[in-house]
């Protein structure tokens, strides 16, 4: 008998483009949602837009998280008691969004992305990472009933969030390599259409990585099509295999060897050059991936993410060892051949 079943949550509306902030309210009656709407947002965004959101709907109310925190996820589920909110939108970076998709999540409730960073995947998808102390938890969590991406917001948000958020796109080149060789040699549950989709999305980015400059609302839009993209392909595999290889191990490794010290799309993105070497050898496309990311403004060394050679090194070292996904990285690497890959692709200077 045949036994396998496939359930796949996306959003239901999403809408990228010039001023669509004020189409919010719309997007939003369109999926015939009932009660106030409870508004996660953070100081910047909710004084960048909040009060133009709040315009939109009867009696909203609002919660502003300074940190992203399991408390503050507690915190949030305690105001939604008061509020008895009909769902949640969340408005602002990673941090609000993660925070209301992860209550959201545990209060039974909807909830509408409103992205005014495109830092990275998160702010689309159907996972929510929270940090707790030198560490950060990935979890499972349904994807927004919506996207509302306004491009004037974001073309205008900080450059550096934005060229985070490409090199987490160019990383997803990686992901579905590691993600195929753990087909091929774990006999792990793979899919084509996520993996195709994945890989095409950092592959396009990779080639109009000259197109994407600050300021620029087209810019924005590429950007935020390709989050999209990317997200649909972690909802279709139903987990972050399209997104998320040996790359961001590393990456989550070093949160914690060097907690703070660069993005999320900036550490995955210098980690995927090394990835790709260790896939592909010298003549692979680890210098194709470099300056792609060069052209993009986002890093492509350690210094440049800040970050010491000798914590470079502890994070592809350790990285195999904090997850159960097999990856290039699988068995570990040992010291020596991570200081010979890191200076190869010109991570660390030899
Ligand atoms: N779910 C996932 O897959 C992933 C989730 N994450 C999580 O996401 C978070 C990091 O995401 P990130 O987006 O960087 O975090 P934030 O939400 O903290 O946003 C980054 C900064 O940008 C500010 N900001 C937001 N919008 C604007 C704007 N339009 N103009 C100017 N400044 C703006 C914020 O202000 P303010 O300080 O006032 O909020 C904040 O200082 C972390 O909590 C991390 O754990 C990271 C990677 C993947
Ligand atoms: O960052 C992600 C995809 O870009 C999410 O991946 P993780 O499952 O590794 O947290
Ligand atoms: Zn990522």
């Amino acid at each position: 008998m045949f036994e396998k079943t496939t359930w796949i949550k996306l959003p239901r509306n999403v809408l990228v483009g010039h001023d669509v902030l004020d189409d919010l309210g719309e997007a939003v009656g369109e999926l015939y949602l009932t009660g106030r709407p409870l508004i996660v947002t953070s100081p910047t965004p909710n004084e960048i837009a909040g009060d133009r959101v709040r315009a939109q709907f009867d009696d909203p109310a609002t919660a502003v998280v300074e940190n992203a925190s399991f408390a503050a996820v507690e915190d949030l589920k305690e105001t939604a008691e008061a509020v008895d909110p009909g769902y949640l939108i969340a408005l602002g970076g990673g941090k609000p969004i993660d925070i209301a998709k992860m209550a959201a999540d545990h209060l039974d409730v909807g909830f509408v992305s409103v992205p005014t960073v495109a830092s990275h995947d998160g702010i689309v998808s159907g996972r929510s990472s929270i940090p707790e102390g030198d560490t950060r938890h990935s979890v499972a969590a349904d994807p927004p009933l919506a996207v509302v991406a306004d491009t004037t917001l974001l073309a205008n948000a900080p450059w550096r969030l934005t060229t985070a958020g490409c090199a987490d796109i160019i990383s997803n080149y990686t992901a579905v390599k590691d993600w195929r060789l753990a087909r091929r040699l774990r006999n792990v549950e793979y899919s084509e259409y996520a993996g195709a989709l994945s890989e095409m999305t950092a592959e396009l980015l990779v080639e109009n990585a000259d197109m994407i400059r600050p300021g620029l609302e087209e810019s924005a839009w590429v950007v935020v099509k390709a989050l999209v993209s990317s997200g649909v392909a972690m909802s279709i595999a139903g987990s972050s295999r399209p997104a998320s290889g040996a790359e961001h191990l590393i990456s989550h490794q070093l949160d914690r060897i060097a907690p703070g010290k660069a993005l999320h799309g900036h550490q995955v993105g210098v980690a995927s050059i090394m990835t790709e070497f260790l896939h592909s050898g010298e003549n692979g496309r680890w210098a194709a991936i470099r300056d792609a990311l060069d052209e993009l403004d986002a890093p492509t060394t350690a210094s440049e993410l800040g970050v010491d050679d000798a914590e470079l090194i502890a994070a592809l070292t350790s990285a195999h060892e904090i997850r159960d996904r097999y990856t290039i990285l699988q068995g570990g690497i040992n010291e020596e051949a991570a200081v010979e890959v890191a200076t190869a692709t010109g991570v660390i200077e030899d």
